[in-house]
């Protein structure tokens, strides 16, 4: 059996739900699907859970989101079909008439959700109605997490039981099911953090001992930068688990950075293909040679905060001092996405956050906490000085590692012009 996943981008209209429909039913083999919530309903159920926190608007974001689908909705189904997800939106109505709690986090789990499962009743309705045999499932009955909302841990034994018999394919080819989304043992639905659906595919692949996890995108496959930031970015055919994870780390968007352990831990292939051009290779992820010849791949990290931490009677930094400074980061959830360190001085990259102003603030009774803000990074694996030039010409280099094959760059955040 194989995994798919297809994101948001897959299924943004009606358009595309037709064309996975296509996609899904052009394969014999035995599919569990995975689907994320349409276009950017993510970022407009964030919206909503602001509002539904603070009481303000709700009413408003509810029926944008309401619209949007109703419209994907009409396109796809008859006139007397259009009720599909009437039980959905008047359980999201009943959720939003409640107060919330004090808990934000708990309050965006029971509400985000909505999107993946509002996109998943569409889709296998539509393909219900072609006459396309497939079971919805439920993946918050299957997928089963601790109770750290937005950012929760998955069972892994217990899940892949459930999953198990969940997906045993018995009177059915093919489920449809949710990425991104879980439950704790007391049935609280959970997220798996933001873009997690890769790693719901990755999850379900592992659980089942899948024959391949293919992840549809819209572009041709992993390139060897984001071409929507770089536009002569080209195709990379072949890449290794270790070489994918390492690109997912410094911040390449394409895969969510979770995915390749289940996968590589049972050697199972990840496939990243079009939904554009569906009959095309894409990148085949697996265990390949470590050596096969890379072009130089660039990743590029927005949104920078450099913060550069001295002690302030001139002691050295040492390991106290690091174990300090790195409780305080950790604490306050800031992600670190490149350290370096001198005798009197420790900097980091940070994604930028609003309790950057929180560390500092703590950091302060012992360190002076230098900040710069708008910075941008820009790792270049196997690079070239070709490459490095490309990127750093004409920009204000303010940090810099680079090692064997990788060459990390913070630069302050100006126009990018590749020639
Ligand atoms: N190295 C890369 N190769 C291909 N695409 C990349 C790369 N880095 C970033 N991207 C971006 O990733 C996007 C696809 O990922 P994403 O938007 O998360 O897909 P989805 O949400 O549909 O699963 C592409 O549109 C592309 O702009
Ligand atoms: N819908 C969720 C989960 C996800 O992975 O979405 P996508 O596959 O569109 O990145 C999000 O936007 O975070």
């Amino acid at each position: 059996m194989k995994v798919f996943k297809f994101g948001g981008a897959s299924v943004k209209d009606a358009a595309g739900v037709k064309n996975l429909a296509k996609i899904v039913n052009s394969y014999n083999d035995s599919l569990v699907v995975v689907i994320s919530a349409m276009g950017k309903m993510t970022n407009a159920f964030e919206e909503l859970v602001y509002a539904y926190f603070n009481g303000n608007g709700i009413e408003q974001h509810y029926q944008k989101i309401k619209e949007y689908h109703l419209s994907i909705i009409t396109d796809l189904f008859e006139p007397e079909e259009q009720g599909v997800i009437d039980e959905w939106l008047e359980a999201l109505q009943l959720k939003l008439d409640t107060e919330p709690s004090l808990n934000y986090d708990f309050e965006y789990d029971q509400i985000v959700p909505f999107g993946e499962l509002i996109s998943t009743f569409i889709v296998s309705s539509y393909l219900n109605k072609l006459g396309w045999q497939n079971e919805w499932i439920d993946v918050r009955k299957i997928l089963r997490t601790d109770d750290l909302f937005r950012s929760a841990g998955v069972n892994w034994e217990l899940s892949s039981e459930l999953m198990k018999e969940a997906f045993s394919f018995e009177g059915t080819q093919r489920y449809i099911t949710q990425g991104f989304i879980g439950s704790t043992d007391t049935n609280l639905t959970t997220t798996l953090g933001r873009e997690g659906s890769d790693y719901t595919g990755a999850i379900i692949a592992y659980a089942l001992d899948a024959e391949s996890l293919s992840i549809w995108k819209d572009v041709p496959g992993v390139l060897n930068a984001d071409p929507r930031w770089y536009p002569k970015a080209r195709m990379i055919d072949e890449l290794s688990y270790w070489e994918a994870i390492e690109l997912t780390y410094y911040g390449a968007q394409v895969i969510h950075p979770k995915t390749i352990k289940p996968l590589q831990n049972k050697q199972i292939p990840l496939l990243v293909k079009s939904f554009i051009e569906p009959e095309n290779k894409g990148t085949a992820i697996k265990d390949t040679e470590q050596n096969v010849q890379l072009p130089p791949i660039y990743v590029l990290k927005e949104k920078q905060t450099l913060l550069s931490i001295s002690p302030k009677d001139f002691s050295f930094i040492l390991e106290e001092n690091l174990s300090e400074i790195f409780q305080v980061i950790s604490k306050h959830r800031l992600k670190i996405n490149l350290m370096q360190s001198s005798a009197l001085n420790f900097s980091v990259c940070v994604d930028h956050h609003k309790n950057i102003d929180a560390v500092m603030d703590e950091l302060s009774e012992h360190y002076g906490v230098l900040y710069n803000v708008d910075m941008e990074l820009v790792t270049i694996r196997h690079y070239t000085d070709k490459a490095i030039s490309e990127v750093i010409d004409g920009k204000e280099v303010v940090d810099s590692q680079v090692s064997r094959k990788t060459a990390r760059y913070v630069v302050k955040q100006s126009e990018w012009n590749f020639k």
